[in-house]
């Protein structure tokens, strides 16, 4: 397939403009892109008035060329799909973007979790697929509005491995745009990365009632049990064959210390009443182990004890 020049920029679709979507949809619209989006419960008043930005990256408030609903179909065939719904049980990703699709439109991931990317893959095997992992605090503050704290940088690569002319371009726009983007060709051994930090503190927050990081790692025995949630995640990550770096632990710790109080993306869901991501973070890791017969009782608690709250909560609310 050739590619759409510099001067001829790509058109974008972005599925899920929530916090993550309207961000690099943002960032995407910078860079010259015609971008539109799929909106369900915000398509009256993103349509209406787009969207609205508080970001320390200045006014990145924008008006998609489109506004979708859920099961229209597209203008024009887009060059690329950004996918950036949360990753939950019930919700087929694959579904969502069927329609979206053409024969050569390259497949976005912006999502957090591990083994999230084989449905689409198999769903779609002629399309390329870039998976991505947004380094980002933002957050939806209401229809159409969207706090983007701090940070952005991206890691980007093809599933399962490789990092071609499309990961290539799209990283560029990016840039244009205002971020940063590391290239990788090795992709899941980046999720693996990024899941030492995710696995262990965004379980761990929602058992502690949306606690911020410091207020996890400054409890008695807190950051003790975070980093021994760290070392099962590392176990399983090196029996599946991603060998983690010797002092990314250490890195981790005085990195989220560095950062300041920070409620993760779990935490909000959690305190905003929304489903957590707990199977695409926790429970896809806790399969892998038993798969490798690696012993995680940390994260089996932390996973099966929230599997019944959410169960529990599930039927008071009925
Ligand atoms: N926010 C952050 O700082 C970070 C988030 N991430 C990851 O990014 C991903 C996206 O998170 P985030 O943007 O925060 O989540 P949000 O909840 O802010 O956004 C998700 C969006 O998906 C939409 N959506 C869900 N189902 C459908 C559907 N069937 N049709 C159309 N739209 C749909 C939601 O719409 P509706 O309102 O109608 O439900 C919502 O707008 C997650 O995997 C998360 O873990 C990663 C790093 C940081
Ligand atoms: C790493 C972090 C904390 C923000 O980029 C995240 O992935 C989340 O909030 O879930």
């Amino acid at each position: 397939m050739i590619l759409k020049s510099a001067e001829a920029k790509p058109h974008i679709v972005v599925i899920g403009a929530g916090a993550i979507g309207s961000f690099y949809g943002a960032i995407l619209k910078r860079a010259g892109c015609a971008v539109s989006v799929v909106l369900r419960s915000d398509y009256e008043t993103v349509k209406a008035s787009g969207f609205r930005f508080t970001s320390p990256l200045g006014d990145l408030s924008w008006t998609p060329d489109h506004v979708y609903q859920p099961g229209e179909t597209p203008l024009q065939t887009p060059d690329y799909v950004l996918l950036c719904v949360k990753v939950l049980p019930g919700v087929d990703r694959a579904e969502l973007v069927r329609s979206w699709l053409g024969n050569h439109t390259a497949l976005v991931l912006i999502e957090n979790g591990l083994d999230i990317e084989r449905e689409l893959a198999d769903a779609f095997p002629d399309n390329p697929l870039l998976s991505c992992l947004a380094f980002i605090a933002v957050s939806r503050t209401g229809p159409g509005t969207v706090n983007h704290q701090a940070y952005g940088q991206l890691v980007m690569g093809n599933f399962p491995k490789g990092f071609d002319q499309h990961c290539e371009q799209l990283a560029n726009l990016f840039r244009e745009g205002g971020i940063d983007v590391n290239g990788t060709d090795a992709v899941v051994g980046e999720r693996w990365r990024k899941c030492v930090w995710n696995t262990s503190f965004n379980p761990l927050s929602v058992l502690a009632n949306g606690a911020d990081t410091l207020t996890m790692l400054d409890a008695p025995g807190g950051e003790a049990l975070i980093r021994l949630m760290m070392k099962e995640v590392i176990a399983v990550a090196e029996a599946d064959g991603y060998p983690m770096p010797p002092d990314i632990i250490e890195k981790n710790i005085s990195g989220t210390r560095a950062m300041g109080a920070y409620k993760n993306s779990m935490a909000l869901d959690y305190l905003n009443d929304r489903p957590i991501e707990l199977e695409a973070i926790v429970g896809n890791i806790v399969a892998i182990a038993d798969r490798l017969d690696v012993p995680v009782p940390h994260l089996r608690t932390v996973l099966v004890t929230l599997r019944i709250r959410q169960g529990v909560d599930s039927a008071h609310s009925e």
